[in-house]
């Protein structure tokens, strides 16, 4: 089984995909960190070094290459993967996804001024408001063609959609 968790920064992807690997007894890949892993640097020198485009390249490499591989896996995509060289047809077509639906005031919340996502690096908390929000409107409709959506998920949300599903 290969279960794919997307949404915006901060909507817990991360933190919810390992819990869930854990309790589901699966491998648990994130996504960023293969990047890093692959590159040897972070995602943001990725960024500053070598630019957004690079990093999406590698990004939607990395993804196709586990999404035909055979093993399972709960996957923490990073926020744009769906949304670039065609990644949510990649995940569609490979498992089911799971879209964490977080309102953008929460996701505010929870990114505070020093983030290390470098597409959120803002002057003021205005700014990242603006980025936030726009980033947000431009992605909804691809996010929302996941097999399921959760608004604010936690573990035993993400259990339940997981055993109606099979
Ligand atoms: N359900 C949650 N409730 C409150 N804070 C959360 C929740 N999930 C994640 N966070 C916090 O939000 C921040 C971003 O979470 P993360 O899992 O890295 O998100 P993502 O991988 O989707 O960008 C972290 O500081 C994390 O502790
Ligand atoms: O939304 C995005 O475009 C990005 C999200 C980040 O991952 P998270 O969604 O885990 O923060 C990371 O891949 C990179 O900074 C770009
Ligand atoms: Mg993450």
């Amino acid at each position: 089984m290969k279960i794919y968790l997307i949404g915006m920064p901060g909507s817990g992807k991360t933190t919810l995909g390992r819990q869930l690997a854990e309790e589901l007894l699966l491998l648990f890949v994130d996504l960023d960190k293969e990047i890093e892993r692959q590159e040897g640097k972070s995602i943001s020198q990725i960024f500053a070094e070598q630019g957004e485009d690079y990093f999406r390249q590698v990004e939607s490499r990395l993804l196709t290459e586990w999404a035909s591989s055979t093993k399972g896996f709960v996957m923490a995509t990073g926020g744009g993967a769906p949304c670039f060289y065609n990644g949510m047809d990649t995940i569609l077509k490979t498992g089911f996804s799971i879209f964490l639906d977080v309102p953008v005031s929460e996701l505010l919340a929870r990114l505070d001024r020093k983030t290390d996502r470098p597409l959120l690096h803002a002057a003021d908390a205005a700014e990242r408001r603006e980025k936030i929000t726009t980033m947000s409107h431009v992605r909804q409709p691809i996010y929302a063609t996941a097999n399921v959506t959760i608004h604010n998920a936690d573990l035993p949300a993400l259990l339940k959609a997981i055993h109606l599903k099979n």
